[in-house]
């Protein structure tokens, strides 16, 4: 599929999706469609299901029932579908022995891509804590370096559990800035939050998850 024939297709489309985990049925025969650089909160109760749907967008876990496509790749389709997702989830996926410089040259190592590390840092306000291992930061300091990871590499669809947990005022303001350049750099975003009044500046779509299903506005 050329660049330009996938512009067109959808970010996201799932139908009928059923999901169990455990003796839980999370989600429950859902539907979602998403446009191609859109920005949508999801929100929902603790235990509604957003970690789950957003697990499921990066196909890390499977449905029980249904279809989903990621800009026209079958979900099941894993490693299409992880060419073009990057899911900042609760565990953040940093190396703790790594410092943080490591962890993001390692990123764009793996994404083949390039990038300014040291404006990235410095953006996050990690300079200072550059070259010290990640396992000594605090949970905040490692937040803003996942941030800033999600902003070096600018992948399609940008899906985030909950960006705003562990940070102070300033760090907020960050994930605003970094979810608003992947946005302005053309990637499609489903944030997860529980502060509404600060997702819905960047990701104004507001679909609430309850009772295994999506519903649109708050
Ligand atoms: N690995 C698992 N095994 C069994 N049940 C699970 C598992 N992970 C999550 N669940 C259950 O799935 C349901 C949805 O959980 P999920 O974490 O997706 O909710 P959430 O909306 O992200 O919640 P929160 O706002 O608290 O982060 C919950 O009832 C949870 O107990």
């Amino acid at each position: 599929m050329s660049q330009e024939e996938q512009a067109t297709l959808p970010a996201v489309q799932l139908r009928g999706i059923w999901l169990r985990l455990g003796r839980d049925t999370v989600l429950r025969g859902l539907d979602l469609d998403v446009q191609a650089g859109e920005a949508v909160t999801l929100l929902g109760r603790n235990g509604a299901g957003k970690s789950t749907l957003l697990r499921l967008l990066a196909s890390a876990l499977s449905s029980t029932r249904g279809e989903g496509r990621i800009f026209g790749y079958d979900l099941n389709d894993r490693r299409a579908v992880r060419d073009h997702i990057h899911l900042l989830g609760h565990d953040l996926g940093l190396y703790p022995d790594l410092t943080p410089r490591e962890n993001l040259a390692f990123a764009l190592k793996m994404h083949a891509q390039t990038g300014d590390i040291d404006m990235a840092l410095e953006r996050a306000d990690l300079t200072r804590a550059a070259d010290r291992r990640v396992r000594f930061l605090s949970a905040g300091m490692k937040k803003r370096l996942a941030l800033a990871r999600m902003g070096l590499l600018s992948r399609p669809l940008v899906l985030v559990d909950e960006p705003f947990a562990n940070l102070d005022a300033e760090g907020r303001e960050l994930a605003i800035a970094l979810l608003w350049q992947a946005q302005a750099a053309g990637s499609t975003l489903i944030v997860a939050a529980h502060e509404p009044e600060l997702s819905l500046r960047v990701a104004p779509r507001a679909l609430v998850l309850d009772n295994g299903q999506l519903q649109e506005g708050r």
